[in-house]
């Protein structure tokens, strides 16, 4: 079998056009505009790729845009008197603090000092414990993006075998929170999970989210099995350029899959996709109006 390919890059595509529709409402019947603060805090590369193209694809969306990016040695107390101004900021609906932050900063208690009601990522504890009760929140947008995709393809997912591989609070666990909530049977895989290749052999759908690149080999999926893969890794190609891989080896999967996101053009267009949905839901709610019911299921 050759799996057919999830195209998260046009699937993102149709989801901001959606937001960009309700951006130009917004603005015309209630002269509001959505308003993205991204918080950057040191010079890694890769992140500053992100938070470009996330502020790119905002504006795109015709919202409005705000960067911070702090230096590497920035105090804690600097950034929460930051995340303050934000939280106070009638024209700023989401917050986004990218993740890791240096290692002198309390990422628990930064993540914490965010707005619920502005905390886009749906990393605050409060947007967490919604989650876990099934109550109204903000959902993480890369598991979100990872739902939506496998609802447009399945349909329903009640009943099916879900394997996830990987526990991290921004991926792992609420994407497995959101699977259970379509009623698959979950299992969450990680580094001391005994047989790793037998368990996703069970699974009707495999999410890797490891940050191991193509550490996932095709003889570990069951024939048809819908693949997920959240890996963003850059590896040395040849001519001494580098590529991004995902979390699976593409080829040995998508020969046994029934289904497969590439690496690039699958699960991350779908994330900044789903952050904008969630600021222009933010902005809704922030403003007592009736929040879009077709930007993500
Ligand atoms: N596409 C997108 O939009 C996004 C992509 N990513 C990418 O997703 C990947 C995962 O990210 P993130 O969740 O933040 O990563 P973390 O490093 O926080 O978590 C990785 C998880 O994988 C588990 N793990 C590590 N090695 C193994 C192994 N050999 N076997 C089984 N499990 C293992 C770890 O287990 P343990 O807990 O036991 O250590 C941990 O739970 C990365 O490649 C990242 O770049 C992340 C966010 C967004
Ligand atoms: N607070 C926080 N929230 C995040 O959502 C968050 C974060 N921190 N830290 C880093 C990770 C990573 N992440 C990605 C988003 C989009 C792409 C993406 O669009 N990737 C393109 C390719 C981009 C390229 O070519 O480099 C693709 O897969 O097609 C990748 C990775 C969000 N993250």
């Amino acid at each position: 079998m050759t799996a057919q390919i999830i195209d998260g890059k046009a699937f993102a595509a149709t989801v901001r056009a959606k937001v960009a529709t309700h951006v130009a409402r917004l603005k015309e019947e209630n002269n509001l505009t959505p308003g993205l603060a991204v918080v950057l805090v040191g010079e890694d590369p890769a992140s500053q790729v992100y938070v470009r193209s996330k502020g790119k694809q905002t504006i795109e969306a015709g919202m409005k845009s705000v960067e911070h990016r702090l230096d590497p040695d920035t105090t804690e107390d600097a950034l929460l008197t930051l995340i303050k101004q934000l939280n106070d900021d009638a024209t700023i609906h989401g917050i986004l603090v990218q993740l890791p932050l240096p290692a002198h900063l309390d990422e628990d208690l930064v993540i914490n000092a965010i707005d619920p009601a502005k905390d886009v990522d749906g990393f605050h504890i409060s947007n967490v414990g919604l989650l876990g009760t099934g109550q109204k929140s903000m959902v993480p947008c890369t598991p979100l993006g990872c739902l939506m995709m496998l609802r447009d393809h399945h349909g329903s997912l009640s009943g099916l075998d879900a394997v996830v591989i990987g526990r991290s609070n921004i991926v792992g666990k609420p994407m497995a929170q959101l699977l259970l909530g379509d009623s698959c049977t979950v299992t969450i895989a990680h580094s001391r999970t005994k047989d790793l290749p037998d368990v996703v052999r069970r699974a009707d759908i495999v999410v890797a989210a490891v940050g191991r690149p193509q550490m996932v080999p095709g003889d570990w999926i069951k024939p048809g099995a819908t693949v997920i893969d959240v890996g963003i890794n850059r590896i040395d190609a040849e001519g001494g350029k580098t590529r991004l891989v995902g979390d699976v080896d593409y080829e040995s999967c998508a020969a046994v899959a029934g289904a497969i996101t590439p690496v690039p053009g699958g699960v991350g267009p779908m994330t900044i996709a789903c952050l904008l949905a969630n600021t222009v839901t933010a902005c809704c709610r922030a403003n007592g109006l009736a929040e879009p019911k077709d930007l993500t299921v």
